[in-house]
């Protein structure tokens, strides 16, 4: 790369089309957009750092790109809205090479494609140590349709929307120092991990119910996702594990290294399905609607009266749960 300018525009050619609610696209200070006629704006960040959030070991410049997008993305589908358009924030050391970064936009523009998401802009910077990605993402959603970490009531159904704990052993098993012959025999665990897919529809189908819904996207374990429902709601969230989905190679892989997957269902994170809570009456309703639009929910537990928190049943009695999910300063 000539420079800072002549590496923004390779990595711009990199991006999928902008729409005609684009006023003004790249290539000015900033970006307008129109949003859509009587939707409320939705709007989130996450940041993504070396040695954090990945390392050479465990991600590729591509999966680094794609992972940005989706974990964004699923704030705005843990809201019941539609993605829209993104600026990227880019800080990258010397060690990462042209190649690696337009690598890193390869990823970054398959997952924009994927989930309808336009890339409006970014800014691109030195840092002195480790890549530092920041992605800014806004969505829509129909007025006073959102779903709420304070909607949950006592009597709702707890859902999740697919298999929780894969991305965590994915990352134990990447982590390895024997890692190539496990990738091979568990390559599902590996895709949990570089390559989430967080489920529009699945938002969209609750924000659309027209029922008050909670919702929180699994990025820090289902432990503390469930219990910032509970607190936001003021009320006891009960958890049967035994109904937790987890996929067939997570309890494979969990059995075979003496690991309980529940440990990583509750505080690995980075699943980027949903946990929720909505009213019993509508629950057959949603799996309905749910059948036609191919998305699947699941229920794990239900709402109750009683002290704020997440309990876990076991055998017909109730326990606090003591897992604690990911936490960047704990
Ligand atoms: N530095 C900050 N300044 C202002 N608000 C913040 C800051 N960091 C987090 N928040 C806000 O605090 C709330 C909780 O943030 P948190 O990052 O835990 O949520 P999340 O994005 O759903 O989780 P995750 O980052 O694990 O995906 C959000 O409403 C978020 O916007
Ligand atoms: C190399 C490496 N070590 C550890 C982890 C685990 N990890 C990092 S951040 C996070 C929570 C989600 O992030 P955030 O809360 O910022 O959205 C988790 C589970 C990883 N992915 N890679
Ligand atoms: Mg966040
Ligand atoms: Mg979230
Ligand atoms: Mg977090």
């Amino acid at each position: 790369m000539k420079d800072e300018f002549d590496l923004i525009a390779k990595l711009l050619q990199k991006r999928p089309p902008v729409d005609k609610s684009v006023e003004v696209d790249v290539g000015d200070d900033a970006a307008v957009y129109r949003p859509g006629l009587g939707m409320s704006q939705v709007i989130t960040c996450d940041t993504m750092v070396e040695s954090v959030h990945f390392s050479e070991q465990t991600m590729a410049p591509e999966d680094i790109g794609w992972k940005g997008i989706a974990s964004n993305v699923s704030d705005i589908v843990a809201m019941g809205g539609i993605p829209k358009h993104a600026v990227i924030s880019l800080a990258a050391p010397e060690v990462w090479e042209e190649e690696s970064l337009l690598r890193f936009y390869d990823g970054l523009g398959a997952g924009a494609k994927h989930f309808g998401v336009t890339i409006l802009g970014g800014d691109t910077v030195r840092s002195m140590k480790g890549l530092v990605v920041t992605i800014t993402l806004v969505g829509e959603v129909e007025r006073d349709c959102s779903l709420r970490r304070s909607n949950a009531r006592p009597g709702d159904i707890v859902f999740v929307t697919g298999p929780l704990g894969g991305s965590a052993a994915g990352l134990h098993l990447l982590l390895r120092e024997d890692t190539s012959e496990w990738i091979v025999r568990y390559p599902s665990l590996v895709a949990f991990h570089q390559r989430p897919y967080p489920h529009i529809e699945a938002g969209r189908v609750l924000s659309t119910l027209g029922e008050r819904v909670a919702a929180n996207d699994v990025s820090d374990g289902l432990g503390r996702e469930a219990r910032e429902i509970a607190e936001a709601s003021g009320v006891r969230l009960v958890i049967e594990p035994s109904l937790i989905p987890i996929s067939p190679e997570t309890v494979a892989y969990g059995a075979e290294i003496g690991v309980n997957p529940l440990q990583w269902a509750f505080d690995g994170g980075e699943d980027y399905q949903l946990v929720g809570t909505l009213p019993a009456q509508s629950w057959e309703r949603l799996l309905h609607l749910a059948k036609e639009k191919e998305v699947s929910f699941t229920q794990i537990g239900w709402v109750e009266e009683g002290e704020v928190g997440v309990y876990c049943i076991d055998e017909g009695k109730r326990s606090l749960l003591s897992y604690k999910g990911y936490n960047h300063f704990a």
